[in-house]
């Protein structure tokens, strides 16, 4: 659970930046991005390309890696992180980075401050944490199809999840403030409490549960289905409201399955219940009931969300490896292009100068003009957005990790917020290892019974409070051990040099070739 390390981002240029830029903008459509295509995107010097690779390579900003046919370099997570922050950063979203504070299957959380200071949430999606290795090469100049990266599928579930925030949020929806997206970062408001699967005790369970199955009838009412509502994404405040997190496995509810999703999301609550609180209800809602008044769904992808999108991101999350997912796909809805193409009937004149069209278009896309096309546009990208974040702005502010001395300041506002919950009875079951022991039965006001955390807490830190807290809306033991668990995976994993031996290959081949050109010559 540390903090996120942004010590370097200081020290960082703006050609630094932009040699990061151009690796991003390789990456669409390269594995490893060789040195020669860095150069000219980034419209520097190849020397000079080379030693901010250097720099870059040794902030672990970018990794160097042998290919198949050719050797280069990739962006990695750090990188990307730090690019995002980069921009936040030029355009005063954030001011500080602060403690990791949760750790998700797809994501990390930290919180963060804003230019004035106000706590704010920062989520990094990292779609295909798990297998950026084994993401297939494929080159693609078209504008059609998307590379199958994870810097594609990181994006766009951010840009999913910033979507329905802001649609929910202007909704009056209980979700969390949205405040930006970039890349694959977005940066909502901080909600103050616990994720419903640390809370033990309730005040008034059943009123819970009416506002949660309430909540699931009102988003199907708007047209969309929650999909992942567990009780790891629902928080809960300490004024005993319910907050909606994490948002990427949103679907229609004219999504095929939509039933299937509206009545797991409705049995997962009941089973939180029975199996938490021991409350059992016979009264929940049908999907048959519904009847939907607005259209969520179809404005949420007029914002910018495309179907492709939606296609590609649903294929990653359904592979749950979120490995290559545009083959298939690209595949499937080219098929059905193909089809509908099929079917229509040309007259031979129509169908002569369709085929003199296509014949042109294939010349204008030879190797070498889409090569040189798709360069160019990538220095173009790259100067508006150098332009956009401010790259070669010296005067741009620095981001800042939080001091101790701050970090006292808040200290007091922590021990405020334990107190408050205490009196409401929202206790935190994660914070002892060995289970209940330091929990008492406690009566409410109104004869309710409930289970109560004793008062040898010690100012232990339960929740997340500001970005110079050490708190969590998860224990920070529980952080700690799914963070241990992450990183003996990928030690049981161990990172092969990838490509050597098609590096050794390659070299031994280039030197047979030498040989047989020069056979016979006598030196
Ligand atoms: N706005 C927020 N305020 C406070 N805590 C948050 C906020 N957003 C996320 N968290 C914390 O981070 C944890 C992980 O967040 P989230 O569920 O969005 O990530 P995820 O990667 O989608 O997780 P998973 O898919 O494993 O459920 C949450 O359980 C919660 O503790």
């Amino acid at each position: 659970m540390g903090k996120f390390d942004v010590s370097a981002l200081r020290y960082l240029e703006s050609e630094h930046f932009r040699v990061l830029m151009a690796l991003e903008m390789g990456m669409k459509n390269h594995e490893v991005v060789p040195l020669p295509l860095i150069s000219s995107i980034a419209g520097l010097h190849r020397g000079a390309t080379f030693r901010v690779l250097g720099d870059l390579l040794k902030n672990r900003l970018g990794s160097y890696e042998r290919g198949r046919r050719y050797d280069g370099y990739r962006l990695t997570i750090r990188g990307y992180d730090y690019l995002s922050l980069r921009a936040l950063r030029a355009r005063e979203v954030v001011g500080s980075v602060g403690n990791q504070i949760g750790v998700g299957k797809e994501s990390d959380i930290y919180i963060a401050g804003d230019s004035d200071k106000n706590d704010v949430v920062l989520k990094f999606h990292r779609l295909g944490r798990t297998s950026f290795r084994k993401i297939k090469e494929k080159r693609d100049y078209h504008k059609k199809r998307h590379y199958c990266s994870w810097l594609y599928l990181s994006r766009i579930a951010a840009l999913k999840e910033f979507s329905f925030l802001e649609a929910l949020y202007k909704r009056n929806f209980p979700v969390p403030k949205p405040i930006d997206a970039c890349r694959h970062v977005v940066v909502m408001g901080l909600v103050d409490g616990l994720t419903l699967c640390h809370v033990d005790s309730l005040p008034n369970v059943g009123e819970m549960y009416d506002k949660l199955m309430a909540l699931i009838v009102r988003l199907a009412r708007y047209g969309v289905i929650h999909s992942d509502f567990n009780e790891f994404n629902i928080i809960v405040t300490h004024e005993g409201e319910p907050i909606m997190i994490d948002f990427p496995q949103m679907v229609s509810i004219d999504h095929e399955n939509a039933e299937f999703y509206f009545n797991r999301d409705v049995q997962c609550v009941r089973d939180v219940f029975k199996r938490k609180f021991d409350f059992d209800c016979d009264e929940f809602p049908k999907f048959e009931e519904i009847e939907r008044k607005h259209n969520l769904d179809v404005e949420v992808s007029a914002s910018g969300f495309t179907k492709q999108m939606q296609l590609d991101l649903n294929q990653a999350y359904d592979k749950g490896q979120f490995e290559a997912h545009i083959e298939e796909g690209s595949s499937e809805t080219d098929e059905e292009d193909e089809e509908e193409e099929s079917d229509g009937d040309y007259d031979p004149e129509e169908l002569e100068a369709i085929q003199e069209e296509a014949e042109e278009q294939k010349d204008a896309l030879k190797q070498e003009n889409r090569f040189t096309n798709w360069i160019e546009s990538a220095q173009t990208r790259l100067n508006e957005l150098a332009t956009a974040e401010k790259l070669d702005d010296d005067e741009c502010p620095q981001l800042i990790s939080m001091d101790d001395e701050q970090q006292k300041k808040y200290e007091a506002a922590i021990k405020e917020t334990e107190q408050k919950l205490k009196e409401l009875g929202v206790s935190d079951g994660e914070a002892d290892d060995n289970g209940l022991e330091d929990h008492e039965d406690v009566t409410s006001a109104n004869g309710e019974k409930y289970r109560k955390k004793k008062d040898d807490s010690r100012g232990k830190v339960t929740q997340a409070r500001s970005i110079y807290s050490t708190g969590s809306t998860i224990a920070p033991a529980e952080i700690k051990k799914r963070l241990l668990t992450e990183k003996n995976k990928s030690k049981k994993e161990k990172l092969k040099v990838k490509g050597k031996q098609c590096a050794v290959q390659r070299g031994r081949r280039q030197n047979r070739d030498l040989l047989k050109e020069y056979e016979g010559w006598d030196f």
